[in-house]
């Protein structure tokens, strides 16, 4: 028996914690590895190996089919939180050493204010922004995750100051109907459909307009595969599928638990038919999306092209996310040695991120300048933010 350390997060749910998962021969999860040694956050978020999926389910090895399971359960919060202490200093529970070692790794990004803004000097400051669960509220139903006025007022602030991007798993033009923002560029379907500002932008060099989608060639497969979904899964009650355009997600964040086993049943079933497309896992979602190497960090990498800071050393992009997608984000801004990526959680998790945001009464001291301002509200913001989530 290989005992193998698998870290499940939930960070919108404040669900963030490592597991030692004990799985023989363990095939079923891949991880998207996170080096370096040193570096804070070694580790990564969890791909499903579909093929080890579809493997497992076909031959009905109960064995995989839970671990699958159980693998949905650990994204749960009420598993979670019973399990992990919170970031938060408690009088009842003092932090463990585990989690002020993380702490260390991964420091308030409201503690290290100073430091963020003196690095930031002299270079452009890029903000990519993640939206379920970093601007808006994680939610029962996934059509009704608004974003609050205050939030959208700060993202207009920082979008006058910064080009900015929003980076999500939605459907682009749904993540846009949520924004409202015309003035920001928008990468729908985990990047894989990526729009600029209709208006052109004041920071992009060039007039060309940016509009990339990666997967056009999907566009039939995924109408199909969501449709197959639907009426498969529609014997599950509250499975929800929602079509990203580019990926599909079937949520269960509303099936009974008892359930779980015959939705991933009824989901395998369904992807058996389509050898092009894999299966990873969000935030009690199960993602369906195109085989190609493309993903957020993919959509940072081109954003920071289009607006001209392909090759450049005075540029200064920041990732703010919470999910395991927005891992490949910061991944590449720590090989890149560009910038930085923040972490939204409230619990320790394997991360790539820099800093990490957990508590507004970490934040303590006004900076002065205006752009240090903005910076501070929005983290502020956001700390208060992950404070009311589920
Ligand atoms: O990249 P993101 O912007 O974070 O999008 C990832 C997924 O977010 C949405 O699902 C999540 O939020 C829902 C609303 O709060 C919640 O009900 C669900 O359980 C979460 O997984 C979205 O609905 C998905 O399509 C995105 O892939």
């Amino acid at each position: 028996m290989t005992k193998q350390n698998v870290v499940l997060s939930d960070t919108t749910s404040t669900i963030n914690m490592a597991i030692t998962v004990a799985v023989t021969n363990s095939p079923f999860f891949t991880t998207t590895a996170q080096k370096p040694p040193a570096a804070p956050g070694q580790g990564g978020y969890i791909t499903i190996s579909r093929n080890s999926i579809m493997h497992n389910l076909e031959i009905g090895c109960g064995t995989r089919v839970n671990a699958w399971v159980d693998s949905m359960r650990a994204s749960s919060p009420t598993h979670i939180k019973s399990t992990l202490p919170s970031l938060a200093p408690s009088k009842s529970a003092p932090p463990l050493s585990a989690q002020s070692s993380w702490i260390s790794r991964h420091p308030s990004a409201l503690d290290m204010f100073e430091q963020i803004i003196k690095a930031s000097k002299g270079k452009q400051i890029v903000m990519f922004l993640d939206y379920d669960g970093t601007l808006s509220p994680i939610v029962e139903d996934p059509d009704r995750a608004f974003m609050s006025k205050s939030m959208r007022a700060t993202v207009r602030k920082v979008a006058r100051h910064f080009p900015t991007a929003i980076v999500s798993g939605r459907c682009r033009d749904k993540v846009h109907s949520f924004v409202k923002l015309e003035e920001l560029y928008y990468a729908g379907s985990h990047g894989m459909d990526i729009k600029g500002p209709a208006k052109g932008s004041k920071y992009k060099k060039g007039s060309q307009p940016v509009f990339f989608q990666a997967a056009s060639e999907f566009l039939p497969m995924i109408d199909q595969v969501y449709k197959a979904l639907v009426e498969k899964t529609k014997s599950t009650p509250g499975a929800k599928v929602e079509n990203n355009k580019f990926c599909v997600s079937v949520h269960y964040r509303c099936v009974d638990e008892k359930k779980w086993i015959e939705l991933a049943h009824q989901v395998k079933s369904v992807l058996k038919e389509f050898p092009k497309l894999r299966l990873t896992q969000g935030r009690k979602v199960l993602e369906i999306r195109p085989t190609i190497k493309w993903d957020k960090g993919k959509a940072l990498e081109f954003l920071l092209e289009a607006l001209g800071f392909a090759n450049c050393t005075d540029v200064f992009p920041v990732y703010i996310g919470d999910d395991r997608t927005d891992e490949d984000a910061f991944k590449i801004l720590r090989d890149r040695g560009q910038g930085f990526g923040i972490l939204v959680s409230k619990f320790p998790t394997d991360t790539s991120a820099s800093y990490s945001l957990q508590e507004p009464a970490e934040a303590r001291t006004l900076p002065n300048s205006w752009t240090s301002m903005v910076f501070f509200f929005f983290f502020f913001q956001l700390y208060f933010f992950k404070c009311l989530l589920i």
